[in-house]
């Protein structure tokens, strides 16, 4: 589904990430992981077209992101950026959702479709803003904005969803109703996801694919299993860790500050 070829890319010819190149299939679930200043959101910015490669292409579908218009790549991809801020959005909720709904409109349709109207209802029941649907953006706390903007690229019907630390604001109930949905999004409705997660445990029990990020080089690629070592993480975060591997699931498990007695 996409392709990433030999990506060079950053910001005021300051290359940032460094000879990218991995291939996702449909239905994927990417965890993208790396240190901070690592290139996690100025990868998601090159996929989603918002910063232009120096070198090497992004394909999606055998395509070039910059041979499609911008209408044409919303309808097959959504973002959810980190911490959304937008305090200047002065609209309701319902009305914020309802724009994922624009690149589907005809030229000189100003007003939503009965089935617009259906897909955003849908996106605010999923990600629980269904009841908040009146309230306006500023009014909102930063976890109720991830999650309308989550709500908002839902709204787009996208085949690739792309989220940026989406769990950033949002206690830790939120946290695991927020990943969940994603999983249940990727294995019941086939949604491709690309997601940036700090948490390491979290990646490792979420994704199926992991992404690690270092100094703007792709380190490795993998399943969470053959990433998540003890060796891999202290290289590139220098930190200290013991890995142990989850009862059920088998997933890595990664402590930190731990004490030997705890491991016991
Ligand atoms: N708009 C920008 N203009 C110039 N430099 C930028 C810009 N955005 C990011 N950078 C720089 O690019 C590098 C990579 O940043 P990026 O945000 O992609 O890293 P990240 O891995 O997502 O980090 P974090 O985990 O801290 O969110 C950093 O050195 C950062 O300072």
């Amino acid at each position: 589904m996409l392709e990433v070829k030999g990506l060079t890319c950053g910001y005021n010819k300051r290359f940032i990430l460094k000879n990218i190149n991995f291939k996702l299939k449909k239905h994927a679930l990417l965890g993208i992981i790396g240190p901070n200043g690592s290139g996690k959101t100025t990868l998601l910015r090159a996929i989603t077209k918002i910063i232009k490669p120096q070198k090497g292409k992004i394909l999606f579908e055998g395509r070039d992101i910059w041979q499609m218009g911008f209408r044409e790549l919303a309808q097959k991809m959504a973002f959810v950026p980190q911490a959304p801020l937008s305090y200047e959005v002065d609209m309701t909720v319902e009305e914020f959702v309802l724009l994922g709904r624009i690149p589907y409109h005809k030229v000189f349709q100003f007003l939503d479709t009965k089935y617009d109207k259906a897909v955003a209802k849908k996106a605010m029941a999923l990600t629980h803003t269904l009841n908040i649907k009146a309230r306006f953006i500023p009014e909102l706390s930063g976890g109720e904005r991830q999650l309308v903007y989550l709500a908002r690229a839902l709204a787009q019907e996208p085949k690739l969803l792309l989220l940026d630390e989406p769990t950033a604001h949002l206690d830790i109930a939120h946290q695991i109703k927020i990943l969940d949905l994603i999983k249940n999004l990727n294995n019941s409705f086939k949604l491709t996801v690309i997601i940036v997660l700090h948490d390491l445990n979290l990646a490792s029990q979420y994704c199926n694919e992991l992404i690690l990020l270092n100094n703007g080089y792709l380190y490795k690629m993998g399943t969470p299993q053959e990433i998540l070592t003890a060796e891999i993480i202290e290289h590139v975060y220098q930190t200290k860790v013991i890995v142990k591997e989850k009862f059920i699931s088998s997933r890595p498990y990664i402590f930190w500050d731990f004490h030997m007695e705890d491991l016991t």
